[in-house]
């Protein structure tokens, strides 16, 4: 019998299977965050379809609807858990805010690395497409301001990544919700210039932290050390004071270092997006992913292969003598004090009477974290205790404002419920606003002139969901306010389908004829391309709209060892793609190339089951040198 809300008093986190919510029949229960409850849901009107519904814990949550707004409208893009519907229940005015979105099979990145224990070329391809998605969202002027492993979703069917949970997202222009001097998060993946900003302004009226795309690159960072070293770089159960020095002070074994195994390139880069100065970091997710790329493509082959951790046996105990052995990663150790180089030292500015204290050598545990030993070497924790009692109040009121579910009464229930249900199939993703790519900063060429606008067909103006000016901003946002979030989700819905055109001609980007001079790419002198840049060998691969890498040969002059191309993809009637970028071995320079089929023809041809977000086509293609795009 179906289970209705008017039958009992409404507890948001504690649904139970059959209780419908809208037309949506919970089945079981997936977890229960800091403002919502999460459900696997069977849609009534088609069963055997299923998708991911939350439900906030307190009616009017505005970091509910913050959330809504964001997936259905700023934060669209393939990368990005997909929004089909929203509404209110058990009233449909008053009730608790609901909205339904993809539901991803699949594992968060840390279980997906240990269970998997994918290569590092896997790992690589993953990161590089959360590195691409944020390269869009940021673009866009949106922060997810939550990143972790498990908000990076690895999908069971494709391997894809899928990022979840915007509850603390933010995008630019909107209004402000919480006046905490840095926004809600989790601790232990707060950049060390978040925590320092707290440290200085907390308690200062009107001060709040800018929170910056360099903020979920850094999380992102600690999220790929967690992936390869199966451990956080500052451990978790710290108490807030003492994980925060470590974050502003520590720097951590770099992860080949840690695991052996991991290609020291891969360990580069997320040092690097680790950096303690947000400027020594990737500026942008598309430098990210060029240097992820670029490290995947250039490095040697049997070290990226490598899975990450080496496997052993686990035997079936004496109770079950016929259980089947399983296997489980062997989880590297942490290095020894002897086993890295000089032992990272906390340099701690701000504390002066803590600093000599904390610079004590004292020789770390074996096996143990170097920050735990160190943190906990007993002079610390009582120099650590007289910051504590200083600090306290300050640092509790970082945490997750607790969630008030357990007193939340429901409205008095009703059955009418209504849902609005958007199709996003319809919906074009977000686009980059054009954002210099690749490469380090010595061997770059000056990048802001050349940064290559996105061809017109795919700039912001023609997709009204990614409408970005300030006067749309400031419109939606006002927009907002006025309106029910059911009502957005209704007038939003009635944006009705969007037509895609081929991208309209196009100017090359500035200093790209004399750079292809200059490797001796000549117009007219195609060369075959891959587009999947890790594994090479061609197959069928499903593509989206926005930034793409292929990778070249050495067919050109001066391309010894091949190259890597980066540009975007247009999907329309055929898949089109311009290149404007091309790094080297050594060094990265403006192009203007277009993306040619196996025979020739501008675009490359969908595949059955392409769809109008996604499109199936051969790995490969020409890469066709042009002197202006067509
Ligand atoms: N679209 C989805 N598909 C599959 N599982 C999901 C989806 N969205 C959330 N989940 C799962 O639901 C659970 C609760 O998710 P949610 O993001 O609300 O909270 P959380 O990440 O556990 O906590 P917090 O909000 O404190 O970060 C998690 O286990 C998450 O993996």
């Amino acid at each position: 019998m179906p289970l209705h809300a008017e039958n009992f008093q409404v507890y948001p986190e504690a649904l139970g299977p059959g209780t419908e919510v809208g037309t949506w029949r919970v089945i079981e229960r997936l977890g229960v965050g800091g403002f919502g409850a999460v459900y696997r849901v069977e849609d009534m009107a088609r069963p055997g379809e299923f998708y991911a519904l939350k439900l906030a814990l307190r009616p009017g949550d505005q970091r509910a609807e913050r959330e809504v707004t964001l997936l259905m409208v700023k934060a669209v893009h393939p990368n990005v858990v997909r929004f089909h519907a929203c509404g209110r229940w058990p009233h449909p005015r008053t009730g608790y805010l609901y909205f339904v979105m993809d539901w991803v099979a699949g594992r968060p990145l840390d279980t997906w690395a240990e269970e998997v224990n994918p290569t590092f070329r896997e790992l690589a391809q993953v990161a590089g497409k959360v590195a691409l998605a944020f390269a869009a969202l940021h673009g866009t002027g949106v922060w997810h301001r939550d990143v972790k492993p498990a908000h990076i979703l690895v999908r069971e069917s494709d391997s894809e990544p899928v990022l979840i949970d915007f509850g603390i997202g933010d995008y630019a222009g909107a209004a402000t919700i919480t006046e905490q001097t840095v926004p809600p998060g989790t601790l232990h993946l707060r950049s060390p210039e978040s925590v320092r900003f707290h440290r200085e302004n907390h308690g200062r009226p009107g001060a709040r932290y800018e929170y910056q795309r360099t903020d979920d690159l850094y999380a992102l960072g600690i999220s790929l050390y967690r992936a390869v070293t199966g451990h956080y770089p500052f451990p978790l159960h710290l108490p807030p004071d003492m994980l925060y020095l470590a974050i502003e002070g520590q720097t951590p074994p770099a992860p080949a270092d840690f695991n052996p195994r991991t290609p020291r390139a891969l360990s580069d880069v997320i040092m690097r997006l680790m950096a303690k100065k947000p400027q020594e970091r990737y500026p942008t997710g598309a430098e990210l992913h060029a240097a992820l790329m670029a490290a995947a493509s250039f490095g040697q082959s049997s070290t990226w292969e490598a899975s990450l951790f080496e496997w052993e046996e686990e035997r079936g105990t004496e109770q079950e003598p016929g259980a089947a052995t399983r296997r489980r990663i062997r989880r590297p150790e942490w290095p020894t004090h002897s086993a890295t180089a000089p032992a990272p030292r906390l340099v701690i500015a701000h504390a002066l009477p803590l600093r000599d204290v904390v610079e004590v050598g004292q020789e770390p545990l074996a096996g143990e974290p170097l920050v735990r030993q160190r943190l906990l070497s007993p002079v610390l924790v009582v120099a650590v205790l007289l910051m504590v009692s200083v600090g306290l109040a300050a640092w509790g009121i970082w945490l997750w404002e607790p969630g008030s579910a357990s007193n939340a009464r429901g409205p008095e229930p009703r059955s009418d419920e209504v849902s609005l249900r958007v199709s996003l199939r319809e919906v074009a993703p977000v686009e980059t606003l054009p954002e210099a790519v690749p490469a380090t900063a010595p061997l770059m060429v000056e990048a802001t002139a050349v940064a290559a606008a996105p061809p017109a067909a795919l700039t912001k103006e023609d997709a009204p969901v990614m409408k970005e000016s300030k006067s749309s901003a400031s419109a939606l946002k006002v927009g907002m306010k006025a309106m029910s979030v059911a009502g957005a989700c209704l007038n939003l819905a009635c944006s009705g389908p969007q037509v895609r055109s081929a991208p309209p001609p196009e100017d090359c980007p500035p200093g790209a004829m004399e750079a292809m001079n200059e490797l001796g790419i000549k117009r007219g002198n195609a060369q075959v391309f891959v587009f999947d840049v890790i594994k090479g060998e061609p197959h069928v691969i499903t593509v989206h709209e926005g930034n793409t890498t292929v990778r070249l040969g050495d067919e050109w002059k001066g391309l010894r060892g091949g190259g890597l191309l980066y540009g975007k993809l247009h999907l329309s009637d055929r898949v089109y793609g311009r290149f404007t970028w091309l790094r080297t071995q050594d060094r990265t320079y403006p192009v203007c190339i277009e993306l040619l089929s196996s025979r020739r023809e501008r675009g490359l041809e969908r595949k059955p089951g392409s769809d109008a977000d996604s499109a199936l086509i051969w790995t490969t293609g020409y890469a066709n040198p042009v002197d202006h795009f067509e």
